[in-house]
């Protein structure tokens, strides 16, 4: 499991570390660390280090100042350096002394020479020679998108950028980008991760990210996120035992489907069916077609013949009129824990009565995706949606698993779980209802709701992408994928799952 802080974490901390260690030691760790990555990828790109050319963003704060110094740690191995100051009167003293010392120049964005963008002669030279561009535009303290000339000078960067401590324009909190920002092809952060290296455009404009501790890691409170790792997952994955049976390892109950939307009910069922190895029973109007396609299951036509179940997925394709209120109602009473989805978000968010089915005791999972989730909240979902999980998450007492290319999972106590899906090929219908499948399947086996919500996206995002890059079965890996429906997605869950327990396999 990785920790992500929110940036007044890192502050605190950070604050405590300067007890022990003086702050300018802690920045020139920062930035011998920047330099270190900017060297590698200066190999990388060009062969070498000694004789080429970077450029340094520098703006008003202590991110520029780590920048400055990174310049002067790369003006000792050889490398030109040339700062150009977005503050010059603001840029860090220290820093820019000692870049000055090493040979380094500096200066000003707005120079002698400005064409109509108001860039300075020397900049714009800078820039446009440079092999590789640092981003110490800002850092922790950023508020809102780049400002103008900080946008015209990144606009016109052709190589890699290097972003110390995250990229400028996102918002450090959320990973909003509201405007102009930086897409990094490196972020090197220190202490850990923050919420804007994992959190939607954030996650994609950090591009690659290096974490280094520079001692702050060791001052660091409970993480406010959580990212799992395949290994995680692997590890806690439920397998049968040699004591086990198809009831002892969890059997759940899916109730998806209608005669308009049998495909929901396949999807569920099938990804039950896939995800562990109890039994999947299925109780609905598309009992026949859920037997044709998944013979395994035991199928009946009504929620009330179902049999025992240890938990239940309900929602995909029940509708929202007479007949879903009463199969959701009946779930809910059953004491069972319940993972909700689709139409069954609609019918809670518009029934308050509905909540009095609820038995307090049993986990209830909801998945809203964005339009479910503003029905749930009462309001168009904004760009803190970490925030917003865990305020409906608490006020509704249940897990919410809010869907997207970053998938929050916000418990009732506060706890967030992050899943970067690193890729899109899951936007595509009915693969929502395959999630529902894995999320009951795991909560009749035991797993912590929590943790079931965070595997199941794991998995989920996995298998989109292994389906679309081609399963072997279909031939070699193609590099650049291609679309996949949410059937195919579904035929890749075991892929998925056996390459979640590998990585769990000791080394
Ligand atoms: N925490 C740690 O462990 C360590 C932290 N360290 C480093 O310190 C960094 C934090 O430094 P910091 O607090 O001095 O502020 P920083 O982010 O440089 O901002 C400076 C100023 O920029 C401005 N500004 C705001 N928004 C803007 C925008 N959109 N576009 C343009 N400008 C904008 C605004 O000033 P304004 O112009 O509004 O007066 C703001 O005050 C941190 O990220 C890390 O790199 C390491 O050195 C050591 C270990
Ligand atoms: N852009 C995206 N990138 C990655 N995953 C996505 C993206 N859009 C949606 N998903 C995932 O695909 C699934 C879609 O679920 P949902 O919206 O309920 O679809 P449906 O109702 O058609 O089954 C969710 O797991 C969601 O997290
Ligand atoms: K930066």
């Amino acid at each position: 499991m990785q920790g992500v802080w929110t940036p007044d974490q890192v502050r605190e901390a950070e604050q405590r570390l300067f007890a022990r260690t003086p702050e300018p030691a802690v920045m020139r760790r920062a930035a011998h660390a920047v330099a270190v990555q900017c060297a590698r990828l200066l190999s990388e790109q060009t062969g070498g280090v000694a004789g080429r050319r970077v450029a340094l963003l520098v703006g008003a704060g202590n991110n520029g100042g780590d920048a400055l110094w990174a310049g002067a740690f790369l003006r000792r191995r050889g490398v030109g350096v040339t700062a150009v100051l977005l503050a010059p009167d603001k840029a860090h003293p220290a820093g820019l002394e000692g870049l000055r010392r090493a040979g380094g120049r500096a200066v000003p964005a707005e120079g002698a020479g400005a064409d109509t963008t108001g860039i300075g002669a020397e900049a714009a030279d800078a820039l446009e020679r440079a092999d590789l561009v640092v981003d110490g535009i800002v850092g922790l303290s950023a508020r809102g998108a780049l400002r103008p000339v900080a946008a015209e000078l990144v606009r016109r960067v052709i190589v890699p950028i290097v972003a110390v401590d995250l990229p400028s324009g996102v918002d450090p909190t959320t990973g909003a980008v509201d405007g102009p920002a930086v897409s990094a092809d490196l972020t090197v952060t220190f202490g850990g991760l923050k919420p804007c290296h994992v959190l939607g455009t954030g996650a994609v404009r950090s591009g690659e990210v290096t974490t280094v501790g520079i001692g702050v890691t060791e001052e660091l409170p409970e993480p406010e996120l959580s990212l799992l790792d395949a290994a995680d997952i692997g590890e806690n994955w439920p397998v049968p035992g040699p004591e086990d049976d198809k009831y002892s390892t969890g059997v759940v109950g899916i109730a998806a489907g209608s005669a308009t939307y049998p495909g929901a009910a396949v999807l569920a069922t099938g990804a039950a069916v896939r995800a562990t190895a109890g039994m999947v029973r299925y109780a609905g109007p598309a009992a026949d077609e859920v037997r044709a396609r998944w013979p395994e299951t035991v199928a009946t036509g009504s929620i009330g013949d179902a049999g025992r179940v240890q938990a239940w997925s309900v929602g995909p394709g029940i509708g929202t009129g007479a007949s879903g209120r009463d199969v959701l109602r009946f779930v809910l009473e059953s004491g069972r824990p319940v993972c909700a989805d689709a139409d069954s978000i609609t019918i809670l968010a518009e029934d308050e009565a509905m909540w009095d089915s609820r038995d307090p005791d049993a986990p209830l999972v909801l998945t809203p995706h964005a339009g479910e989730f503003a029905r749930l909240s009462g309001a168009e979902l904004g760009a803190d949606r970490v925030g917003e999980a865990r305020e409906v998450a608490a006020r509704f007492d249940a897990f919410v698993l809010l869907k997207g290319n970053t998938t929050v999972i916000a418990a009732p106590d506060g706890r967030v779980l992050v899943n970067d899906a690193r890729q899109a090929w899951p936007a595509t219908a009915g693969s929502g209802d395959v999630l529902t499948g894995l999320i009951g399947a795991l909560l009749a086996t035991g797993v912590e709701p929590l943790l079931t919500c965070g595997y199941a996206a794991h998995v989920h995002s996995l298998a989109a992408e292994i389906a679309a890059h081609g399963a072997t079965a279909d031939g070699p890996r193609s590099e650049a994928g291609a679309p996949i429906g949410a059937s195919a997605l579904l035929d890749a869950v075991p892929a998925a799952i056996r390459a979640v327990r590998d990585a769990a396999l000791p080394s």
